[in-house]
């Protein structure tokens, strides 16, 4: 791809990106991380990627076209004057960061520096992602393009120009990841409660999540028909459903409070 990128963090989401990007052979180029964690900052290097504990020891002729910030929400703004520089002479920033909004950036980075808000999710580290990108004014065509490049390597992209969105996207897609494992917990233990041995139960809840998204994914039907598909009249998919489709218990109004709350909780970060 030709790009030199600078990871800042390299926890769980840098990670995963880093992931996505190295197994792919994507970044031919040069990839700096920092990461003052050396169990993390481990990993970088193990992915051959050049790490340092501190920005400070960053190589002096280092110019990054994309500086991707993925620390945590709450530091994000003691981590930014330390790199004004880049951003100044024309690196494009890129922040996953959870409800910090573009115009934190701007304070800290200038007025015309070229940032996007960008909020991915784990799949990204099996290049099965969902990145959602929103710009600010001063990201070039040249730039949107490379960011976008980037991003689609591990996953789908969408851009969007209503920062006001964002909130919602890492209610849904940020966090959703986490909703569909504990959907694969909750069915596996319930599989063992209905009698399945462990191991089976394990297998049949990780494949049937996996081929459930993989059809919905490749199918022209939409999901309510796909369900239907499963649904014989008075079959054993219809109790089930009768219970997880329950207008007041059910999965429905569940849905609604955990993606209300994420959202809730990415506008009180910003
Ligand atoms: N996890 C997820 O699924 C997603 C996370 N995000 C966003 O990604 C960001 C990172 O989240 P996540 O990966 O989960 O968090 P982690 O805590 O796993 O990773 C953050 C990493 O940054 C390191 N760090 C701390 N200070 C600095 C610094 N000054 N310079 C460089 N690195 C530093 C941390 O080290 P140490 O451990 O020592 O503090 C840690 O290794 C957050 O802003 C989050 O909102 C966005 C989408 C999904
Ligand atoms: O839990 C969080 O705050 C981050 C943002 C989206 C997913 N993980």
């Amino acid at each position: 791809m030709g790009l030199s990128l600078l990871l800042v963090g390299c926890g769980k989401m840098g990670q995963a990106m880093l992931g996505g990007w190295i197994d792919d052979g994507i970044i031919p180029a040069e990839i700096v991380v920092i990461d003052p964690n050396a169990e993390n900052l481990a990993v970088a290097l193990d992915l051959k990627c050049r790490g340092v504990e501190a920005a400070a020891d960053m190589p002096t002729d280092f110019m990054p076209d994309v500086i991707v910030l993925a620390v945590k929400p709450q530091i994000i703004t003691d981590v930014l004057p330390i790199f004004r520089a880049f951003a100044e002479k024309g690196s494009l920033v890129v922040s996953i960061a959870a409800g910090t909004r573009l115009a934190t950036f701007e304070a800290a980075f200038g007025e015309s520096a070229a940032i996007v808000r960008a909020m991915p999710n784990t799949p990204a580290a099996v290049h099965q992602g969902m990145i959602v990108c929103c710009p600010n004014g001063h990201v070039s065509s040249a730039q949107k393009s490379d960011c976008d490049r980037l991003m689609r390597a591990i996953g789908e992209v969408a851009w969007i120009e209503d920062e006001e969105l964002m909130d919602a996207v890492t209610g849904l897609s940020g966090s959703g990841p986490a909703y569909v494992f504990y959907m694969i917990e909750t069915m596996t233990a319930a599989g063992v409660k209905a009698g399945l041995p462990e191991g089976l139960a394990v297998q049949l809840a990780q494949q049937t999540v996996a081929g459930a998204g993989a059809l919905a994914r490749a199918s022209d039907e939409d999901a309510a028909q796909l369900r239907k598909n499963v649904t014989s009249p008075n079959g054993t998919t219809a109790a089930g459903l009768a219970v997880l489709m329950d207008d007041a218990s059910g999965l429905g109004p569940l849905m609604e409070r955990t993606v209300a709350a994420a959202t809730r909780r990415s506008r009180e970060l910003g």
